[in-house]
């Protein structure tokens, strides 16, 4: 992913409220190095797994709806892959392509078992259409002929998801610069190798192409190792739980600072330890040490990318 990294490596260079700091880069590397934490993918025991192609149906229409959880306080991305899982082990078929594009918001949270409205709820429901549809219309309803499709490149898999689905298309304009950072359709490349461990379906040749995935916890606990610094007016904004504007420089900076931060962390970890760390895996155990921590202030903006 060339245009994540290097468009976010151009923010890091050129940030006016968020500054990376190299000795709590260094700090965080030197505690690590000894043993890199590993975290399983689904160590929580919420998603869908049959070892076939229904999994990948499956964690295509979860990353579809994987955004932008905090507006409600109660609901969490535990919600909607239990969620999910439950509402296919009950109708194998509810994610069949022309199931996906009737789905209205009532239905959707009577599916996930959500007593009241979703946030988003009509974007939710206007992406899972748009996932139908379009895997109907190029992909013969499957998700895994998207995923066969591209010959064990993760790369690949994301350029192709970002040119079909419009809904994936994640990026920014910031400072006159186009800015790439494609959560969703990254971390459904990085949840198939996970779930598939490395094998069949979620062999990859490039994992290691894949950067983090730039969400509302990760930043939060960069911060909180001191990898990341923030003016003060956006440490206050965060702290009082304001709103951010989906593609201010503030929010841009939070996201594609983490992703730069997170990428000079591996490379750092890599040369320290000799041993060839993933941003994958980094993403994943800074992601579950912040969802673990309850008092985490991250900061909200209403977006569909996260
Ligand atoms: N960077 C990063 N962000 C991630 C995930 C995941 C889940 N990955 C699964 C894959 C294997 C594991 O076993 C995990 O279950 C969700 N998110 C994001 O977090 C936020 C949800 O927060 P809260 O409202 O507290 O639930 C929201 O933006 C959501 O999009 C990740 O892995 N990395």
């Amino acid at each position: 992913m060339e245009e994540v990294r290097e468009s976010s490596a151009w923010v890091a260079r050129n940030s006016s409220h968020v500054t990376i700091d190299s000795s709590g880069i260094e700090k965080v590397v030197e505690k690590m190095k000894e043993s890199i934490p590993k975290v399983e993918w689904d160590y929580e025991g919420i998603h869908y797994f049959d070892n076939g192609p229904l999994t990948l149906q499956y964690l295509f229409v979860l990353d579809a709806l994987n955004f932008c959880f905090w507006p409600d306080k109660d609901l969490n991305y535990d919600h909607l892959a239990k969620g999910l899982k439950d509402a296919l082990l009950d109708d194998n078929s509810a994610f069949d392509a022309d199931r996906l594009q009737k789905y209205t918001g009532p239905q959707l949270r009577e599916l996930l078992k959500w007593p009241r409205p979703l946030p988003l709820e009509e974007e939710r429901v206007r992406l899972l259409h748009e996932v139908g549809f379009e895997l109907e219309r190029s992909f013969a309803g499957k998700a895994s002929n998207l995923v066969e499709s591209c010959g064990k490149s993760a790369v690949k898999l994301v350029a192709l998801i970002t040119r079909h689905f419009p809904g994936f298309r994640d990026h920014s304009v910031y400072k006159g610069h186009q800015v790439f950072l494609y959560k969703r359709a990254q971390i459904f490349a990085a949840d198939l190798w996970g779930a598939f461990k490395g094998q069949g379906y979620g062999e990859f040749n490039d994992i290691g192409s894949i950067t983090m995935f730039a969400d509302y916890i990760v930043p939060a606990v960069l911060q909180q190792l001191g990898v990341l610094k923030y003016s003060s007016t956006l440490a206050n904004a965060i702290q009082a739980s304001s709103e951010i504007g989906a593609g201010t420089e503030e929010e841009v900076e939070l996201r594609a600072c983490t992703i730069y931060a997170v990428e000079k962390m591996r490379e750092l970890l890599s040369k320290k330890s000799g041993k060839q760390v993933l941003s994958v895996e980094l993403d994943l155990w800074l992601w579950s040490v912040g969802v673990q921590c309850p008092s985490l202030q991250h900061h909200r903006t209403l977006s569909i990318y996260y």
